[in-house]
């Protein structure tokens, strides 16, 4: 077959269907699209750009991107090229399909004037080429809860706060808010829409993904002002002596204050029958095994790169970001795909930075996809120049790098798509 034969293009809405059962195909879920499924991606649709390569008029490919906020650190958002549904049949792959959706997305993305684009990974390998890098990771624990050392005897917060149960309605209400607070103040966080809130509180439900009714919790602080929302469900685990050995996995847990992330954590430790909690995706450097009188309960069960990042436009990406200490670096961006390489100087301050195209000498010199890696401040300079993988033209120039770039906090993305 002659590649030149598939047609790789924008789908029309009557080619959702087949779309979406190529989606399932390389997804390598069962076929079937239901009504209520294919009304889901018609939805989501209508804010996505959607490709598909056609080979005689099936869909063998899928690849949707969509217009995504991503904080950066200091809380300022960036516009990004969200990708995500990237599949190729098995029948089809090897033949380029993807580099083709992709090469075509990441221009239009350049061309609309996003700073970045962004996914979550399927395999470590795949995108790399294309200029991405990993960003941020991600820490799963699972608490070993009769472990904690937390007074068996705790009624609540001790802070005058008060945790409360709500129903979906409450979190569509409260979530966004809190949520909004949140990406003010965490890099790597991305904006979540209406749908995202709809879905995620049981309004989306399809016969392929039936819902099951989590808890909700929310913080409140002494004043009465909601500062945090943990939802979390239960397993009706029991051992065969009778006792009790529920999991309860968190599927969310957003928290504006620490007094928040103390009494939301401390909860879900304490629900009686529960003796595992499952954190779902966390930073790494999450609170949670430090809020534990014995921080040993908590142990480490995933660890993982999360999202990632690749840099469209140099120059905003580093300007739209602050710094921890005054510097200024000279940088010699390589990038295959000729969308953002060339050679650039930062002057950054605490408060801001400014970034321009330079002919001066490079001090470091790095692929775009190792930039991505270091914009949120979650890599080494010096630890990829030990790799490798960035190279100093002047000494000393990767720790510089490590000065300016890295952060306090670690980048988190707490959400999948
Ligand atoms: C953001 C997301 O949606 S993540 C989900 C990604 N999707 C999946 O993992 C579903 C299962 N996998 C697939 O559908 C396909 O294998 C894809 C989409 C990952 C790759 O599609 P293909 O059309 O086969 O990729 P394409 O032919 O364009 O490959 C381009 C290059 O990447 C390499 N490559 C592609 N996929 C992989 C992989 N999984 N692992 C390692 N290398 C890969 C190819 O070998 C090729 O290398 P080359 O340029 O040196 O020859």
């Amino acid at each position: 077959m002659n590649r030149d034969d598939i047609d790789v293009r924008p789908i029309t809405d009557d080619e959702l269907a087949d779309w979406s059962r190529a989606l399932n195909t390389g997804f390598l879920r069962s076929t079937p699209v239901s009504p209520e499924t294919l009304e889901k991606r018609r939805e989501e649709n209508r804010v996505s750009r959607v490709r598909g390569a056609f080979d005689a008029g099936r869909c063998v490919a899928t690849f949707r991107s969509f217009p995504q906020e991503l904080t950066v650190p200091g809380g300022a958002p960036v516009p990004a090229d969200a990708i995500s549904n990237v599949t190729v049949s098995a029948t089809h792959r090897r033949r380029g399909l993807l580099s083709r959706m992709m090469t075509a997305d990441l221009a239009e993305a350049k061309a609309r004037g996003d700073v970045v684009a962004t996914l979550i990974a399927a395999e470590y390998p795949i995108y790399g080429r294309y200029g991405f890098g990993p960003a941020t990771s991600l820490t799963e624990w699972a608490v070993d809860v009769p472990r904690t050392g937390l007074d068996p005897r705790r009624a609540g917060p001790d802070d005058g706060g008060r945790v409360d149960l709500v129903d979906g309605e409450d979190v569509r209400k409260t979530g966004p808010e809190l949520h909004e607070r949140l990406r003010a103040t965490r890099h790597g966080v991305v904006d979540r829409d209406e749908l995202w809130w709809r879905r995620n509180t049981g309004l989306a439900a399809t016969p392929e993904e039936p819902w099951k009714e989590p808890f909700y919790a929310v913080y409140r602080a002494a004043n009465g002002e909601p500062e945090g929302l943990i939802v979390y469900a239960t397993d009706d685990a029991w051992g065969d002596s009778k006792q009790p050995r529920n999991t309860a996995t968190v599927r969310d847990l957003i928290a504006v204050t620490p007094a928040a992330e103390r009494a939301l954590w401390h909860y879900v430790c304490s629900v009686d029958w529960v003796t595992t909690v499952r954190t779902g995706y966390r930073a790494p450097d999450d609170l949670l095994p430090h809020l534990l009188p014995d921080p040993r309960a908590a142990g480490v069960v995933t660890q993982a790169d999360w999202l990632w990042v690749r840099i469209l436009d140099v120059v905003r990406a580093l300007e739209a970001r602050t710094y921890a200490v005054p510097g200024s670096l000279v940088i010699e961006v390589d990038d295959a795909a000729g969308l953002s390489g060339g050679r650039y100087r930062l002057d950054a301050e605490p408060g801001g930075a400014v970034c321009a195209p330079t002919s001066e000498e490079a001090e470091l010199t790095l692929d775009v996809s190792e930039l991505g890696t270091l914009w949120l401040g979650d890599e080494s300079a010096v630890r990829l120049a030990a790799l490798g993988r960035v190279r100093e033209e002047k000494a000393g120039a990767a720790a510089v790098a490590d000065a300016l770039l890295r952060t306090s906090r670690r980048p988190w993305c707490p959400d999948i798509f």
